[in-house]
Order: C-alpha cells, then structure tokens, then sequence
C-alpha cells in the first residue's frame, strides 16, 4: 500500500531523515517510534506528499506520489499535527465539508459524530473547543471516509482515557477490514498493544523493529537508541 524505497530528505541545518526503506500492508498496523526530532513527523509528511524527497521514492499503491490521481488520494485518511478545520464553523459543518472533499456520503457524518462522541459537540464552533476534542475531530475528519491508507501522527496526544480506547477500537478494526495503517506514538505500551510491527527511529533513520514482547519496553527502547547513537558516533570517528 505504501513504499519508501531509499528516501531521503534533509533541511538546511542538516536535520532530515535519510535512506528511509519500508513497507506497509494492507491489514496491518505500522507504529513509529523515537526519541523528540527522530524524523517521524518528516516520514509521515513525504508519505502523504507534503514534502518531497531529495533521493528515493514513495508509492502508494504502487504509484509513485507524483502520478498518484484525486481518486487515489481520496483514499488516504492523516492527522498531521493540528486538524485542519474552519475555526469560525460547528464541527459538523466541519465534517460535512471533509466529506464533500473526500467525496463521500455527507449522510455519514452524524455516524462519525457518534462514533467520535462529538455529538453533543456538533453545533459548537471549532476554535471554541478543548485541544482533546479538537483532536478527536480531526480523528473523525481523518477516518470518516473509510480511507484504504491511514497515517496519524501521535494521535492520542491530548485524548482521554475513552477516546484512546476508541481510537484503539477503531484502528484495529479498521486494520482487519483491510487498512494499512501508520501512527507515531510516544506510547510504548499503547502501541505494543495494537502494532503489529514497531519501528524505531533515531536521528533519522529507520534503525529496526522494538521486540515488544518483553516487560521492559523502556529499557528496550532506550537500549536501542543508545546503541544506536555509540555505532553513529564510532563511525563518525573512524571516518
Ligand atoms: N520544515 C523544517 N525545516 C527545518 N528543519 C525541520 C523541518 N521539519 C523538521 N525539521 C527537523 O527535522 C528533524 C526531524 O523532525 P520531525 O518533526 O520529523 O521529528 P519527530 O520525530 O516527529 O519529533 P517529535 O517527536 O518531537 O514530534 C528535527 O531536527 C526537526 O527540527
């Protein structure tokens, strides 16, 4: 569904993500993992076209991003950052016109509005809501086409307890009815419960997969990176 093959795309200063190779599937979950400034963001960012990479390429569903048509973008569903939503309009007007753009059933948004528990939310202005419920519009926003691709960055930052169950629910159902799915999470143990692979990433490189199966996530994880970081800086002296 979706394919980095060798990509690489650095700023100014330096800062980037470098020779980025991975595949994700249709029916699974994908979570992404590192440390503040990995590149997670900027991975996610190149997936959906919002950046373009210097060397490489990414398909989805076998295209590379260039090629890829309205269609084919239509049924992508991301949360990058802060939802994008008209601040002066409700939240169900928000969603109507998700839906418009997306090109799906407008009839659908009162079954998002309930899925998401926005429902007594619907006729409020967006601007006037709590960042937490700001998010789960954007999740509602996000989902609410039954996109084949769903890319969200660290989406249950800001949620409650019910609305990180929900948002659990809704991937891993999403992923068995045949949705390829990639999240960053700074949630070790949220993403060891839905992931079927994590991946970790320091300064950015895709530099493995986190065995989730021990009781020490953290430890695994800091091991990772700290390992990671001595190879670096042994390289760089050597060379
Ligand atoms: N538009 C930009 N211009 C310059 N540098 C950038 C830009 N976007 C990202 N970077 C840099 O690229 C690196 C990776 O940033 P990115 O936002 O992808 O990290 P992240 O893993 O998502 O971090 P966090 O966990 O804090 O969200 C950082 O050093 C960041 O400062």
């Amino acid at each position: 569904m979706l394919e980095f093959s060798q990509v690489t795309r650095t700023f100014r200063d330096g800062a980037g993500v470098s020779e980025l190779t991975v595949q994700i599937t249709a029916g699974e979950i994908v979570a992404l993992v590192g440390l503040n400034g990995a590149g997670k963001t900027t991975l996610m960012r190149l997936a959906l076209g919002m950046l373009r990479p210097q060397q490489g390429t990414v398909r989805l569903c076998g295209s590379p991003l260039d090629a890829v048509t309205a269609d084919g973008w239509a049924r992508v569903g991301a949360l990058i950052e802060v939802p994008l939503a008209y601040p002066e309009l409700t939240v169900r007007r928000n969603l109507h016109i998700v839906s418009m753009l997306h090109g799906s059933d407008p009839r659908r948004v009162e079954d998002s509005l309930h899925t998401w528990k926005l429902a007594a939310l619907a006729d409020r202005r967006f601007r006037t809501l709590s960042l937490g419920n700001k998010r789960r519009v954007g999740l509602a926003a996000a989902l609410h086409h039954d996109p084949r691709l769903i890319v969200l960055d660290e989406p249950s930052n800001a949620l409650d307890p019910l609305s990180v169950i929900l948002l659990r629910e809704q991937l891993t159902r999403r992923a068995r009815e045949g949705a390829a799915i990639l999240v960053s999470s700074h949630h070790l143990d949220e993403v060891a419960r839905i992931a079927d692979r994590v991946l970790l990433m320091n300064a950015g490189r895709l530099i493995g997969e986190l065995d989730t199966s021990g009781n020490d996530l953290e430890r695994a994880f800091f091991d990772r990176i700290l390992l990671d970081d001595r190879h670096r800086a042994a390289e760089e002296q050597a060379g």
